[in-house]
């Protein structure tokens, strides 16, 4: 067992702060990972006033200068994958191998977005009166507030604050409470790799710190992850001033199985969709929709399979399924588990509470069969390892089926037709589609959202991060 951590604020370039929480290890909850201070209305004023005086420089500093930090701190981050990784997975659950991965996926955004701030561009547009030019230009907007939260502690900071950054803005950030550490070495590593002091800061605590920077006047945007109930407050606090507002929220992301699938490859996508990351992933596939002529072998094949999954310690070598983040997150699995069985589904596997060596937030991935789609397991968020069927007739029964919830992040289907698969990229009410891929592992340098109540706003990452990071100016001159 290491030593808590103890953690600060960084605040103006300067750590900050004193720790007066403790963050655990879900894997062993009889080690503390972290010890962090509590922020209040008071750090957040101070973090503000530092991004709005820092703002100026950054804003009109070279966009060299400001992908050379990017460049460095992925560079750094990118050495360090294997430390900063196993802290990831100490404080969030996930195995070492995803922490990892990861780690590294979060260094690779850094890099990308180092490479956008040189790649910023506006546009000459023909005006429609003689002798007058127009161009447009993107600037900087001001100072961001980023909430992120506790399931991919170190990739979606970085895939919020390194496009925030790149088109020069300045940022405060308040991380999930379960796992500031990573958020800490992340924010710790720009600033080795040069960032000026008040460009970056990070406020750590819980919702009121949130809030409070939801409320500032001064703070012109929000990019927040997290769940739909927080994300609607935050949406309505920012509109309430005229902030910009970005939401990535829930998904009960569906995955097809149709006839024609290969069925090993089937069974393999829907392990990994539904399971690895214990299932904590806003893409997770958690409805498997299964056509009727595939559905008892790949039920029974998948089945297999998920009983077989070894649950355990994030640090041990031999565990595919870490613990869940906290308790809270073990029992909304197995109050889930719970409710899918008494509207009727059958569990084909798992669904037993776990004792393993370590006191750990545990759960036995869990696959229920036999549901309906109205049931409140193929409707509400689990965010854990468990996965329902609904058994289907046709494609287009499978289409509704999966175009029938209220959320719409990642959607899937497996198939050898291309018929089907085009045009289930046309009609799947998502806004990112899969054909023969898991519904969740995206890559980082391309746009991420969804639609209905998935997300709200300008997509995150890839090129149309700067849609939301950067304000369209436009310019009219004559001779
Ligand atoms: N789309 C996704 O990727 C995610 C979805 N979820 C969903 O949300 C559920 C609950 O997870 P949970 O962590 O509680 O999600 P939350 O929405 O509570 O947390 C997300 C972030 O918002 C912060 N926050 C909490 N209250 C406020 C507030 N009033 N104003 C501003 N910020 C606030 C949190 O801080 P703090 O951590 O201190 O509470 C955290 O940093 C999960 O079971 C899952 O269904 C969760 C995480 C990610
Ligand atoms: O599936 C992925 O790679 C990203 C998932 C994600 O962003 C999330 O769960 O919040």
């Amino acid at each position: 067992m290491t030593s808590p951590i103890a953690l600060s604020h960084w605040i103006n370039g300067e750590r900050c702060g004193s720790a007066s929480t403790e963050s655990l290890n879900p894997s062993d909850t009889r080690e503390v990972v972290a010890h962090a201070p509590a922020g209040d209305i008071a750090d957040v004023d101070a973090a503000v006033s530092a991004a709005t005086a820092a703002f100026d420089g950054w804003a009109n500093a070279s966009p060299e200068v400001r992908s050379d930090v990017l460049d460095r701190a992925g560079t750094l981050l990118m050495e360090r994958k294997e430390k900063v990784g196993e802290l990831l997975s100490r404080e969030e659950g996930k195995t070492l191998a995803e922490g990892i991965g990861e780690t590294a996926r979060a260094a690779r955004i850094l890099k990308y977005f180092a490479g956008e701030a040189l790649r910023l561009h506006g546009q000459n547009l023909a005006s429609t009166r003689p002798g007058v030019e127009v161009q447009t230009y993107r600037q900087p907007v001001g100072v961001f507030g980023l909430i992120t939260p506790w399931n991919f502690p170190i990739a979606i900071p970085a895939w919020k604050a390194a496009p925030a950054l790149a088109f020069g803005n300045t940022v405060v950030m308040k991380a999930a409470s379960h796992t500031p550490a990573t958020a800490e070495a992340l924010v710790a590593i720009l600033h080795e790799a040069g960032l000026p002091k008040g460009v970056l800061n990070l406020v750590l605590g819980g919702g009121r710190v949130g809030q409070a920077i939801v409320d500032h006047k001064d703070v012109a945007g929000i990019s927040f992850t997290g769940s739909q109930g927080v994300g609607a407050g935050v949406a309505a606090g920012a509109m309430a001033r005229q902030a910009r507002v970005q939401l990535e929220m829930g998904g009960k992301n569906p995955l097809i199985i149709l006839d024609d699938a290969d069925l090993d490859r089937a069974v393999n996508i829907a392990l990994d969709g539904s399971f690895f990351a214990t299932g904590q992933r806003c893409t997770a596939s958690s409805r498997l929709i299964v056509q009727d002529g595939i559905h008892d072998r790949f039920v029974a094949a998948l089945a297999e399979k998920v009983q077989a999954l070894r649950v355990g310690h994030a640090l041990d070598p031999n565990t595919q399924i870490g613990p869940a983040v906290s308790e809270a997150q073990r029992e909304t699995s197995y109050r889930y588990i719970e409710i899918a069985t008494s509207e009727g589904g059958r569990i084909a596997a798992g669904g037993q509470r776990l004792s393993l060596e370590n006191p750990g937030w545990y759960v036995q991935p869990t696959l229920i069969v036999d549901t309906d789609p109205d049931m409140r397991i193929n409707n509400e968020e689990v965010f854990g390892p468990v996965a329902s069927t609904v058994r289907v007739k046709t494609y287009e029964e499978a289409l509704a089926v999966a175009n029938g919830t209220e959320f719409g992040l990642s959607a899937g289907i497996v198939t050898q037709s291309l018929k089907h698969a085009r045009d289930f990229q046309r009609r799947a009410k998502a806004g990112m589609t899969m054909v023969n891929l898991a519904t969740a592992g995206v890559d980082y340098h391309v746009p991420f959202g969804g639609t209905k109540g998935s997300s709200y706003g300008p997509r995150e990452q890839g090129f149309a991060a700067a849609d939301f990071f950067t304000l369209i100016k436009t310019s009219y001159s004559a001779g």
